[in-house]
């Protein structure tokens, strides 16, 4: 069990006191009508009284760091936006949401899309930005549906179009419905889709911020770190940072699945942990207890019920060894066979590998058809080491972050459940699908293999 160092404010009443999914059960929760009664655009009205500038030292101020996986400090990111370039500036919302197990920003856009125009509003006025897009994930119509809703209401309310509010702001905004790829969230791949060609990342630096759409300086950010703005705005920055820690402070939505008894969305301060949100949540599924889990999608290494305890935010979740990432909290209980586990998710991996680079592209296909013949019972011991081999000339060699998250579950596997792989082989089979092999008529966890 690893304790972060810092105090993590997880008081009763800040738990019950939800920002972005505060008005979600209401009816008509999407509309205009519905946001205004509840502060609905008042941030930006604080925001427009203030000079463009201090709006960025504000939300650094804040201590908002990116919800997309990698925590990157929101308002340093603005602050990377040259000013007075003479070009046009961007910003580009990611709605793209792929990783497995990540599933807050559709029934966010879907329940709550105005948080996130006024956000959009908010983070153009401080970046000097008159045409800002969001790059939805085409399949979700339902949503792409109630976003134009949002939008066309905000322009005929006048918080979209000319002089916004008064502010001198001029802002349009474009909803633009990808193709569904993984590697389109990747946010230069997403940038290459926004422009029309085939998503594949670009090389980095530079940096969107510097050279983004049509090359010009862009802020990409995912939806609930723009959504989030609005309320820092409006209730202050003191406010935002009295939740959470001194490096990870404010709220967030924490995604639950797997086999836990509700899954859904709960919202709560960063540093927050597992055993408290399973305690909120009505926990494990009856009679069951947790195997293993993922703090933020598939693409962090896992975790065990041994990390129960780690405060659920960016620091204390990589002392663990793994990363908040989306805090996509999956969870799976003392049935699921994590080989198995393993094996769907590399497949993933593997189908959306983008092709562009050789560790990525050859790496995965060579760890599907071992962890594949693995499950039947076909492996060798020999391809443990070849797994965990295959998996390190991928991680941190890859031209981007997809390789890097198709090695995250081989190597945490591999040090937690290293015995369970051993028994598919020793067992010819795995030890919890009793069909499949005669040696395991005992159930998984009696076999007596040792490693
Ligand atoms: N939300 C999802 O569905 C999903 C899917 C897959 C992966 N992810 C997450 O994606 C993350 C990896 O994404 P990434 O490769 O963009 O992470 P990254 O750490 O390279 O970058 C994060 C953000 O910070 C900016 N940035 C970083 N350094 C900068 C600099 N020096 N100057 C200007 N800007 C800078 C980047 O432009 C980017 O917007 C992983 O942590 C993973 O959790 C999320
Ligand atoms: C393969 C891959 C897929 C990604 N998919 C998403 C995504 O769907 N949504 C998202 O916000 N970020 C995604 N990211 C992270 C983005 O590249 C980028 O870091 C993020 O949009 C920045 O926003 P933030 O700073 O607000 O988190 C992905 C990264 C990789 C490597
Ligand atoms: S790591 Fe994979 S997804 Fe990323 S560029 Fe290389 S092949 Fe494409």
């Amino acid at each position: 069990m690893t304790v972060a160092p810092e105090i993590h404010d997880v008081s009763p009443e800040k738990l019950l006191a939800p920002v972005l999914s505060a008005f979600w059960d209401e009816p008509r929760s999407w509309t205009l009508e519905t946001y205004l009664r509840h502060e609905g655009y008042e941030g930006a009205r604080k925001a427009f009284a203030m000079q463009p500038d201090e709006v960025i030292a504000y939300v650094k101020d804040s201590g908002l760091r990116g919800r997309g996986g990698a925590g990157f400090p929101t308002g340093m990111k603005w602050q990377f936006i040259p000013q007075g370039d003479g070009k046009p500036h961007y910003l580009v919302v990611n709605a793209d949401e792929s990783e497995p197990g990540t599933c807050k920003d559709i029934p966010l856009l879907f329940a709550n899309p105005h948080s996130l125009v006024e956000g959009m509003l908010i983070a153009s006025y401080a970046i000097r930005c008159n045409h800002a897009f969001i790059y939805l994930r085409g399949e979700t119509v339902p949503v792409l549906r109630r976003l134009h809703e949002a939008v066309r209401e905000a322009y005929a309310a006048g918080y979209l179009g000319r002089n916004i509010l008064g502010s001198g702001l001029d802002l349009d905004i474009t909803v633009h419905a990808g193709a569904g790829a993984y590697i389109c969230g990747e946010e230069t791949a997403l940038l290459d889709s926004l422009e029309g060609r085939r998503g594949q990342p670009r090389l980095r630096p530079p940096f969107p911020a510097v050279a983004g759409l049509y090359a010009c300086p862009t802020v990409v950010n995912n939806v609930e770190s723009i959504a989030s703005v609005p309320a820092i705005l409006n209730r202050g920055k003191e406010w935002f940072r009295s939740m959470g820690s001194e490096k990870s402070p404010g709220f967030t939505l924490y995604s639950l699945s797997g086999h836990v008894a509700s899954p859904g969305q709960y919202e709560a301060p960063l540093g927050i942990t597992l055993r408290q949100l399973l305690g909120m949540s009505g926990g494990m599924r009856p009679g069951h207890t947790l195997k293993f889990w993922t703090p933020g999608g598939s693409s962090t290494p896992l975790l065990t019920d041994e990390h129960l305890d780690v405060p659920l935010d960016y620091e204390a979740v990589g002392a663990a060894g793994s990363m908040l990432g989306t805090k996509a909290l999956q969870c799976f209980d003392e049935t699921t066979c994590v080989v198995r586990a393993v094996t769907r998710w590399t497949e993933f991996y593997a189908h959306e590998s983008c092709g562009k680079c050789t560790p990525c592209r050859e790496g995965t296909y060579w760890l599907v058809q071992l962890l594949r013949d693995i499950e039947a019972g076909k492996g060798r011991m020999a391809d443990l080491d070849k797994l965990a081999d295959i998996a390190d000339n991928i991680n941190g060699k890859s031209f981007c972050a997809l390789g890097d998250g198709a090695a995250s579950p081989i190597f945490s596997s591999l040090q937690y459940f290293r015995a369970e792989y051993e028994q598919h082989v020793k067992g010819k089979g795995c030890p919890f699908d009793p069909a499949a092999s005669t040696a395991w008529a005992d159930g998984p966890n009696s076999a007596g293999v040792t490693a």
